[in-house]
């Protein structure tokens, strides 16, 4: 799968982290990185966290994994692209519901909340889920994506 990745200079550090290990993934195959690449870039996290979205939008991308402090803003930001559907976690539960109940394909993570190692460990696990089409979270996924094509 392609996964784009992009962080403010909050969760640089840490995205940088995360692409090294998604580019060393043999599940990835290509690891598109809209920035920043270092902590003097003072971009602001919607700008980073809005282009990554709109390459999976778009279906460049399969998934993101976006980092900022929190994790927060760039949840919050990539849930306004249609057709993206963003959580943030720090916790293998909830990275595991995200893909097979709620369809998710983009992860937030805050740089400020979870250590290196979880991170990596979360973002390895979330690699490993797909989305069942066929289960009975997908009617619930549905109705979100019709009242974002309705509204
Ligand atoms: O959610 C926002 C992020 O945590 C960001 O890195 C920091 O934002 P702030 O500077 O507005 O607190």
């Amino acid at each position: 799968m392609t996964v784009a990745v992009a962080a403010d200079n909050a969760g640089v550090d840490l995205k940088n982290l995360l692409a090294r290990q998604l580019d060393g993934d043999p599940r990835v195959g290509e690891v598109l990185d809209h920035g920043v690449h270092d902590a003097s870039d003072d971009r602001a996290y919607p700008r980073l966290g809005l282009a990554a979205a709109e390459t999976v939008a778009r279906g460049e991308a399969d998934r993101a994994v976006l980092v900022c402090g929190t994790g927060i803003g760039m949840c919050v930001a990539a849930n306004k692209v249609e057709g993206v559907r963003a959580t943030v976690a720090h916790d293998s539960y909830s990275v595991e519901r995200s893909v097979l109940s709620n369809n998710c394909q983009v992860l937030t993570m805050g740089a400020r909340v979870i250590g290196p190692e979880l991170a990596k460990r979360l973002v390895d696990e979330w690699l490993g889920h797909s989305f069942d089409p066929s289960s009975a979270s997908a009617g619930k996924v549905a109705h979100i994506t019709d009242y974002e094509r309705r509204h």
